[in-house]
């Protein structure tokens, strides 16, 4: 479905992502990892078209995605979302306004410039957030969230638009533990329960292992592994960091602690009645 070739990005002289290929014939929960600066966001941000390619082609479905312009390119955006590190909503709007947000490239401008949003929109703005445990806080401002919580309204704001991939740059990386495990589980879920394929940089081996499938790993800008994450051993990961023989895990581990569901659930239920 989803087919990368050779795709490029060239900033100066600097080769950020370098002739990368894969392909995802079937919708999984993709992890991609690799040291600071190996160049995973920059192709997330290639296959959402946030940053354009300097060689090589992205295709999905037989489509030509590189080539996509205007409305055409709009469509594509909303059909893989994109979740970013800093959650990126707009902090003094209400939670369930971010939300609908996600339906700004099908709505016209005169809609968007009156905040006229279908009642079909809002109940399912609501019904989204009540699937990811959060529905309580749809009429506060996003700026009065936790961040974790904050997270779970751009998850929401992502599955507005129905995408067929979501995209997540470091989904976890400002979060603590309990809320990082959270925030995964909702990722899981988005793909077990609906289908949809994620692919989600991340900093770190064991929550690569935990959550996907597959793990990609990128070093300067190529893929140096491409397995699953039982393939992922100590000494592939030393190869994807580009350690030397002291390398060790715990340096590339977020400590996310294997919570029992029960005691998440405990948790959302006390963020309820926050
Ligand atoms: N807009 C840009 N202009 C110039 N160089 C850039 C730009 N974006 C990324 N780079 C460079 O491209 C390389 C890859 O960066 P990228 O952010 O994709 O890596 P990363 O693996 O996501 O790292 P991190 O985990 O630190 O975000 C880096 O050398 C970075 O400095």
């Amino acid at each position: 479905m989803l087919k990368i070739t050779k795709l490029t990005r060239k900033f100066g002289p600097n080769t950020a992502v370098d002739a990368v290929s894969f392909t995802v014939e079937k919708p999984m929960m993709i992890g991609i990892i690799g040291r600071s600066g190996a160049g995973k966001s920059t192709l997330l941000r290639m296959v959402n078209r946030l940053t354009d390619a300097t060689e090589g082609k992205i295709e999905f479905e037989g489509r030509d995605v590189t080539a996509l312009k205007g409305d055409a390119k709009r469509a594509w955006q909303s059909d893989c979302a994109m979740i970013f590190q800093q959650f990126n909503l707009v902090p003094r709007m209400d939670v369930v306004s971010n939300v609908l947000h996600g339906t700004l490239n099908r709505r016209s401008t005169l809609a968007t410039m009156f905040n006229l949003y279908p009642q079909a929109d809002i109940c399912r703005a609501i019904e989204i957030l009540d699937r990811l445990g959060i529905a309580e806080h749809a009429p506060k401002r996003a700026e009065a969230l936790s961040g974790g919580q904050q997270q779970r309204v751009a998850i929401a704001r992502a599955l507005m638009q129905d995408p067929r991939i979501v995209l997540a740059d470091e989904p976890i990386a400002s979060l603590d533990p309990m809320n990082a495990q959270l925030v995964m589980d909702d990722l899981r879920r988005i793909h077990e329960e609906d289908g949809r394929t994620v692919i989600a940089n991340l900093h770190t081996l064991d929550t690569a292992r935990r959550y996907c499938d597959r793990v990609i790993g990128m070093l300067h800008g190529r893929i140096v592994f491409d397995g699953t994450p039982e393939q992922l051993t100590t000494g592939a990961a030393r190869d994807i960091y580009g350690a030397d023989a002291g390398f060790s895990e715990t340096s590339t581990s977020t400590s996310i602690e294997t919570l029992e569901r029960a005691g998440v659930r405990a948790m959302r239920t006390a963020e309820a009645a926050i």
